[in-house]
């Protein structure tokens, strides 16, 4: 039995899925099932690998989310439109699909759900968090007898290698940046990686899947690594700890509502995230009663996304080779545990609610009393203090490092407001959250 595909884009991750469904030896016997029966692509005359026919490119990518052949489109061209309009397309037409577009279906996955669910046909996504990381299907199948409690992600490749740099070296971010994307790491505008709108994308989609709802992504608090500087990494060093961008989803065992958020976050050294260096991603699950789960691996490339969406397409095709609904001239039925078929949408608390400890970093000038006020202030908003150190002088100003227990993130911020308005206080330097 052969299960024909079609290809929608032949970059990074195309080339990839090409490479692998061409050479099938070694791997699951499924793949030889495969065919590659069209390839949407922009242009014919680009010159390509021989081992792509011709006869199979097409610039006409609507006629092969249509093609009554194809019984999987694999969607790797990337960006919103036309993208969902052609994963919608083909989802009317019955075809299964795969992605890897993180961007698209967390903007648009309610509607493409929806669509799938009502056609009776499957949408996967192994490639679009983690890349080649196995970390949707582990949430939807092998974890599926767990409460998940907590999703802890280092989901983006170019802000890790970005910050580990900075902290292995003690340059700038913007320095660094700018050495990243002349060595092909990241974009040439880098702003959905730094400023933390690729990750927040990817912790709405494992946040949907881990706490079976809907996630709006604006609801998503988003915060990047662009001020994130070499002295706010020298002093975390010093107080035990590694920056990291982090994105985080939790459900607190008595509440409804979930935390879903990105931001930097002084990881403690003996974490297990904080030895995720360079590229590398790993995502941290926490389930009652597994535990502690980490998956950690490449989270981009074309190989590793590629052998997620080959995959998923493998997942496909052996979904419908058991598949007898159809000789019974029954409607496809959906493997509920693989289907995303949830339908109302997750409350998400705002920031304010939050219970986190934070790192602030003042610039005072040097009068005597000011760590007493600063201190003073935190205890009236009922922020209590687990470290103040005066650590030296920056510009002719006495600088003060304070580390707080768990407090309420909408009572540091008041507190933050009076010690602002202090005739002490020169500036605010920066404030992070701590793991
Ligand atoms: N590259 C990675 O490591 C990686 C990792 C995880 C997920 N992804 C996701 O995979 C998808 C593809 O990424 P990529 O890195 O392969 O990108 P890419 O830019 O290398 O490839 C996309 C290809 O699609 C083609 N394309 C785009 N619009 C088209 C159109 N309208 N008609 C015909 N062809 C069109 C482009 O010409 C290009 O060749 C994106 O959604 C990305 O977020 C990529
Ligand atoms: N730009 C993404 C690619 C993988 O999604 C990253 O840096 O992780
Ligand atoms: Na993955």
């Amino acid at each position: 039995m052969a299960f024909k595909v079609g290809l929608l884009g032949l970059g990074t991750v195309g080339l990839g899925t090409v490479e692998i469904l061409g050479d099938p030896a070694q791997r699951h016997p499924l793949v030889q099932e495969l065919v590659i029966h069209k390839v949407g692509v922009r242009s014919l005359d680009k010159p390509r690998d021989p081992r792509i026919p011709k006869e199979i490119l097409t610039t006409d990518l609507e006629s092969i989310v249509t093609d009554p052949d194809i019984d999987i489109v694999i969607e790797v061209m990337g960006g919103l439109e036309p993208a969902r309009s052609l994963m919608l397309k083909a989802i009317q037409h019955k075809k299964h699909v795969v992605t890897a577009n993180k961007a698209a279906i967390a903007k648009f996955g309610d509607e493409i759900f929806t669509a799938a669910t009502e056609a009776g046909v499957h949408v996967l996504l192994e490639a679009a968090v983690g890349g080649g990381i196995p970390v949707i299907a582990p949430i939807k199948q092998s974890l599926c007898s767990n409460r998940i409690r907590t999703v802890t992600g280092i989901i983006n490749g170019t802000t890790n290698y970005i910050l580990t740099r900075m902290q292995l070296e003690g340059g700038d971010f913007a320095e660094i940046l700018a050495d990243a994307q002349k060595l092909g790491y990241a974009e040439a505008d880098p702003t959905a990686d730094v400023d933390g709108l690729d990750a927040a994308d990817k912790i709405a989609i494992l946040a949907s899947l881990a706490f079976g709802g809907r996630i709006k992504l604006p609801e998503v608090y988003c915060e990047g690594i662009r001020h994130v500087s070499a002295i706010e990494i020298g002093y975390a060093e010093k107080l035990g700890f590694v920056i990291k961008l982090l994105a985080i989803a939790k459900r607190k065992a008595s509440e409804e509502e979930l935390e879903v958020r990105v931001h930097p976050t002084l990881v403690p050294k003996a974490h297990p995230l904080a030895s995720v260096n360079d590229v590398y991603n790993a995502i941290l699950i926490e389930g009652d009663p597994v535990g502690q789960v980490m998956f950690f691996g490449r989270g981009a490339g074309a190989g590793p996304t590629a052998s997620a969406v080959v995959a998923d397409v493998l997942n496909i095709a052996a979904l419908l080779k058991t598949d007898l609904s159809e000789l019974a001239g029954q409607p496809p039925i959906l493997d509920p545990l693989i289907a995303c078929a949830h339908q109302h949408y997750c409350a998400i608390a705002p920031m304010s609610d939050l219970y986190t400890r934070f790192y602030a970093r003042f610039l005072t000038r040097d009068y005597p009393g000011v760590i007493g006020k600063i201190g003073t202030c935190f205890g009236d908003h009922e922020v209590s203090l687990e470290s103040v150190v005066q650590a030296g002088f920056r510009d002719g100003a006495a600088e003060i490092v304070v580390v707080t227990h768990e407090v309420q993130e909408g009572n540091f911020r008041n507190a933050l407001k009076e010690i602002e308005e202090m005739k002490e206080i020169e500036k605010v330097a920066s404030v992070l959250r701590v793991l």
